[in-house]
């Protein structure tokens, strides 16, 4: 029993163990578990923990990021905006009122918008907030009174600063205040409408309107806008209607007041006023939907909204000070006094550069008329050529230069050639080519003479190269079956036929004086101002002297073709008899009359300042860079330069090989002839008798530069050789310096017997007439030529020649050829055809050249410099 207890117990005790032991097991483990389930959880929230933490960052990252491009991109936006801001409106538009002032419209000026405050933007600097107006828009403006008239009277003076005087009409319709709104705008000759006055200004409104449809537009152009790019007018000058801009400052009666119709003539108008330039700028009405209508709200205070700015607030301006305001207006209103100010010689150029065609006339303007548009002159087949005319100082070359200007703005080098003579003491085409410290050239000018007042003959020159042109435009024209030149370069379009402009500065010149030159000038002149009209060649002939104007009156027939006369103020004979307009015209007018001077065709034109130089230089270096290729440079006749001899004309090469074949009759240079391509003269030198040369006059400088000029062309030509015989010491340094370029010479101290050479021999004789052997020479200048034994000699007078030859009653004939510096032309009577001698007044640098063999009357040649540039 007790050990069955016992047995029972100790089951018992061993179950208990048991089971604790299972208890403890259970418990060991579940501790585990919740230990690991609780390190598990620790994990999970630190991993969350980091997560968020990360999460935070990248976000925070993330919002830096974009608030950065946030930044960036509103700032690139606001400066963009700023800067289109600046385009669109530009100067008086759009400068704050501390800086304010108005600013004159440039050519082709397209209004653009006004400013009227500032826009608020987040993180960036503020934007100008603008507003359109003239040619874009009418205005609603709503709001408290007093914020809305300040916005009015600042559109107002932006609108008016920055167009021309005049540009702009006003119409102010104040029932409230009378007009006292906009008070400082009155020195403006604004109309200010009364109570009453609404519906007869809406209806004027229309008509006006209708208006400008019917006849300024006329169904061509869309709007007034149009018409004015459309370059009608060239962009410059008034518009050719004002804008019309009518405030309406409604009070509480006026809407209430208004009839249907006077609302339905509202309508109309906000509806179509755009495109005639009629604006509305209301406050205290509504205008109909339109997409020309903007509306703009001031909210109190500065700040406003406008449907052009969407939901972006507006920081208005302030009204501008009440004094800029009048201070303004009675400036503007005194320059509408005194009219537009005069054309400048930029509005004188066309919208495009040489988009003219020539073929049927030249059409340019020189200046403008009071009102300020531009005065068109033709040159073409009426009236083809034209006279200037007005006293020294009166403005002709001004004139010359504004009306060169506008051609050769319009007229392409293919289209007009330019030919300019100046014979008056200066040199005032001088800048129309390369001089030395400007190397461009105005591409349309082929010749320009200046310093030409000594030197009719290049007058004379020009004209006969002018002739020439005339007979082959003519040639071509018969071919053609051609009576003009229009017709002409429809027959030939491959031909070039630009027209020729010629124009001749103080032409009188060429006229005064009963001599060969005067006489064939005007054979020239008459010929040029018949033919040339049909052949596309025009003439300008400008004089401050009434004499030079009074010989063409003498000439009927040619004075007749010119049938534009430009009057400078006090010209006198340039218009008819019965024609004063010249006398009463100001300073810097012409009076243009295209019907030979007669009263009542007369155009009063005011004259741009062409003589600026840097303008003008500017104007012609962009003509010069679009000149075409192989545009040639004008060649320059200076009358005050000497001509260099030319390198070719010097044995500057390998010497000639004496075995080389001799040229039958080679070239003495002795100068450059006075025509237009400055060809040398030359004196042939052939094996026939009396083919020598006598330099005739006292002046060594020039007759050393004709025979050294001589001698070296001839060594440039072939083998030679050449004795220098030398009895003045004024002449050893010269003859000296000859000999040194020589390439086979020998020095003689007198004359001797020279022996005839197989090559050409010339027997340069400085001062021969200075004792030289009287036999010797006689026999060498007889017998020489034919044995290529040539002399060029230097006598200081005929009658020193004559006596070298023998004395009194000497035969002249061997001497074949002369050149006469300071020699009376009575004096040459004896070396000459024609009794008497010929017509020679000496003058510095110019020589009159005779070759028997050659010429019927001599050629005046300027002699080369020959040694200036050795020693
Ligand atoms: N339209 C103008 N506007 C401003 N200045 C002008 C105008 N026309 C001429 N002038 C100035 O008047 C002066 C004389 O003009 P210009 O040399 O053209 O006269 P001119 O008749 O050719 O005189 P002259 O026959 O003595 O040479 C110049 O200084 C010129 O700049």
């Amino acid at each position: 029993m007790g050990s069955h207890r016992n047995a029972l117990v100790a089951a018992v005790r061993q179950e208990l163990a048991e089971a604790r032991g299972a208890a403890r097991a259970v418990l060991a483990a579940a501790e585990a578990a919740r230990g690991e389930a609780q390190n598990r959880r620790r994990l999970v929230r630190d991993a969350y923990a980091t997560c968020l933490h990360q999460l935070a960052e990248a976000r925070d990252a993330a919002r830096r990021d974009i608030q950065r491009r946030y930044q960036h991109e509103s700032a690139r936006l606001a400066t963009n905006v700023r800067r289109l801001a600046a385009l669109s409106a530009v100067g008086a538009a759009g400068t704050p009122w501390r800086l304010w002032q108005p600013t004159e419209p440039e050519r082709g000026f397209r209004p653009g918008m006004l400013r009227v405050g500032t826009l608020a933007l987040e993180d960036a600097a503020a934007v100008p907030a603008l507003v359109p107006l003239l040619d874009a828009a009418h205005l609603e403006l709503s709001g408290p009174p007093e914020a809305v008239d300040g916005v009015i009277m600042g559109l107002l003076l932006r609108a008016l600063g920055s167009t021309r005087p005049g540009d702009v009409q006003l119409t102010v319709y104040d029932p409230e205040h009378l007009g006292g709104t906009l008070a400082p705008f009155a020195p403006l000759g604004i109309s200010f409408v009364g109570p009453g006055g609404l519906g007869a200004l809406l209806d004027s409104l229309v008509e006006h309107i209708c208006r400008v449809n019917e006849t300024v537009l006329a169904g061509e152009y869309v709007s007034l806008a149009d018409l004015t790019a459309a370059g009608a007018r060239g962009g410059v000058g008034p518009r050719p209607e004002p804008w019309r801009v009518v405030v309406l400052l409604a009070d509480a009666a006026t809407a209430a007041e208004m009839t249907a119709s006077q609302r339905a003539q509202l309508d109309r108008i906000a509806r179509t006023g755009v495109t005639c330039g009629v604006h509305l700028v209301v406050r205290g009405l509504t205008l109909a939907e339109h997409p020309t209508v903007v509306r703009l709200t001031a909210a109190g205070g500065e700040s406003a909204t406008c449907d052009m700015t969407g939901d972006l607030p507006i920081r208005l301006d302030g009204p501008p000070p009440t004094e800029q305001v009048t201070a303004f207006c009675r400036a503007t209103a005194e320059r509408m006094r005194a009219g537009p100010p005069p054309a400048r010689l930029a509005d004188l150029e066309p919208a495009e550069l040489w988009a003219e065609s020539s073929a049927h006339g030249l059409i340019a303007p020189i200046g403008d008329s009071t009102d300020g548009s531009l005065i068109d002159v033709l040159l073409g087949d009426d009236p083809p050529h034209a006279l200037i005319g007005g006293p020294s100082g009166s403005g002709k070359t001004n004139l010359i230069y504004a009306w060169l200007a506008a051609l050769s703005t319009r007229y392409g080098p293919a289209e007009l050639a330019l030919y300019l003579l100046d014979f008056k003491e200066g040199v005032s085409f001088a800048r129309f080519v390369p001089g030395p410290r400007d190397p461009s050239w105005l591409p349309q000018v082929r010749l320009a003479g200046i310093n030409v007042n000594g030197d009719r003959e290049f007058g004379l020159a020009m004209l006969r190269h002018l002739g020439e042109e005339l007979r082959t435009r003519a040639q071509a024209a018969k071919r053609h079956d051609a009576t003009k030149l229009a017709e002409l370069r429809t027959e030939d379009p491959t031909g070039t036929w630009p027209r020729i402009v010629a124009v001749i500065d103080e032409f009188q010149v060429l006229l005064t004086g009963r001599d060969a030159v005067a006489d064939e000038a005007v054979t020239l002149l008459e010929d040029l101002a018949r033919r040339g009209r049909s052949q596309g060649i025009h003439l300008i002939l400008a004089s401050q002297d009434v004499s030079g104007i009074e010989a063409l009156w003498g000439r009927s027939s040619l004075i007749g073709q010119f049938t534009l006369r430009i009057a400078l103020p006090k010209a006198r004979r340039i218009l008819a008899d019965n024609n004063l307009a010249a006398a009463v015209i100001a300073r810097h007018h012409a009076v243009v009359n295209a019907e030979a001077g007669a009263a009542g065709a007369n155009r009063i034109v005011r004259l741009p300042d062409a003589g600026d130089r840097a303008v003008w230089r500017s104007l012609q270096h962009r003509l010069w860079r679009a000149r075409p290729d192989g545009c040639e440079e004008p060649r320059l006749f200076d009358g005050d330069a000497v001509p260099r001899l030319p390198a070719v004309c010097r044995p500057s090469g390998p010497v000639p090989d004496a075995a080389a074949p001799v040229g039958s009759s080679p070239g003495a240079v002795l100068g450059e002839r006075i025509d237009v391509a400055a060809r040398p003269a030359r004196l042939r030198l052939g094996r026939m008798p009396g083919r020598n040369l006598a330099v005739l006059g006292t002046r060594p400088d020039e007759a050393c530069d004709v025979l050294a000029a001589a001698a070296l062309s001839l060594a440039a030509q072939g083998p030679a050789h050449f004795s220098i015989v030398c009895l003045d010491p004024d002449a050893t340094r010269a003859a000296a310096r000859l000999i040194a370029e020589l390439p086979s010479a020998d020095w003689y101290d007198g004359l001797p017997e020279l022996p005839f050479l197989d090559i050409p021999h010339y027997v340069l004789g400085y001062a021969l007439d200075a004792g030289a052997d009287q036999g010797t020479l006689r026999r060498l200048l007889a017998d020489g030529p034919e044995q290529r034994t040539h002399v060029l000699g230097w006598w200081r007078s005929v009658a020193r020649l004559r006596d070298s030859l023998g004395g009194t009653g000497a035969r002249l004939d061997p001497i074949g050829a002369w050149v006469a510096l300071d020699v009376q032309g009575a004096d040459l009577a004896p070396l000459y055809p024609q009794p008497g001698g010929p017509v020679w007044y000496p003058r510095t640098r110019r020589a009159l050249f005779f070759d028997r063999s050659v010429h019927r009357t001599p050629e005046v040649i300027i002699p080369y410099e020959v040694n200036s540039d050795h020693t």
